[in-house]
């Protein structure tokens, strides 16, 4: 769904536990750009649907994990090839928390420290320097 600048509005899940976030390379699907880089989950806002609430869906369809959604950390638009993007990234954890991804949905804890290391798409560099600066927080 566009918002109002014209870009098309995308939720993102940052499900994070004990240091470690979920993350996938994306499948290499028909339409689907950037196969093989890594990602959050996360995808399209739908018609009349927030940020937050696609967020939440696309980590239950995507992962299997029911999750809480937390603070929106930020908000960056982007350009690709394919469009203009308007990401809202939003801390979120298991509701129930010793649960794990879905068995077959590609999802890994990586452990933050070591997202800097990874491919990820071009419009997510602010909010991996983010999550790396606050690791080495945590770590010093
Ligand atoms: N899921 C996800 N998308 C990201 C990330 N970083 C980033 O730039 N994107 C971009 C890629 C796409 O342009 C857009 C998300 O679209 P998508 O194709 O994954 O979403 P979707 O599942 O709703 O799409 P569809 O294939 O069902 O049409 O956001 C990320 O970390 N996770």
């Amino acid at each position: 769904m566009a918002g109002a600048t014209g870009a098309t509005r995308v939720g993102i899940g940052l499900i994070a536990r004990g240091g470690r976030v979920l993350i996938r390379r994306r499948p290499p699907r028909p339409g689907s750009p950037m196969p093989g880089l890594w990602e959050f989950p996360g995808g399209k806002c739908e018609p009349g649907e927030s940020p937050e609430a696609a967020a939440a869906r696309e980590c239950r369809e995507e992962t299997g994990l029911l999750v809480e959604i937390g603070r929106r950390r930020r908000v960056v638009t982007h350009r690709y090839p394919h469009g203009l993007v308007e990401l809202h990234y939003f801390d979120a954890r298991p509701a129930d928390p010793g649960a794990e991804p879905e068995a077959g949905s590609g999802f890994i804890w990586a452990p933050v420290a070591d997202l800097p290391n990874l491919s990820f798409p071009e419009a997510n560099a602010p909010i991996l320097a983010e999550l790396a600066s606050s690791s080495d927080e945590e770590a010093g």
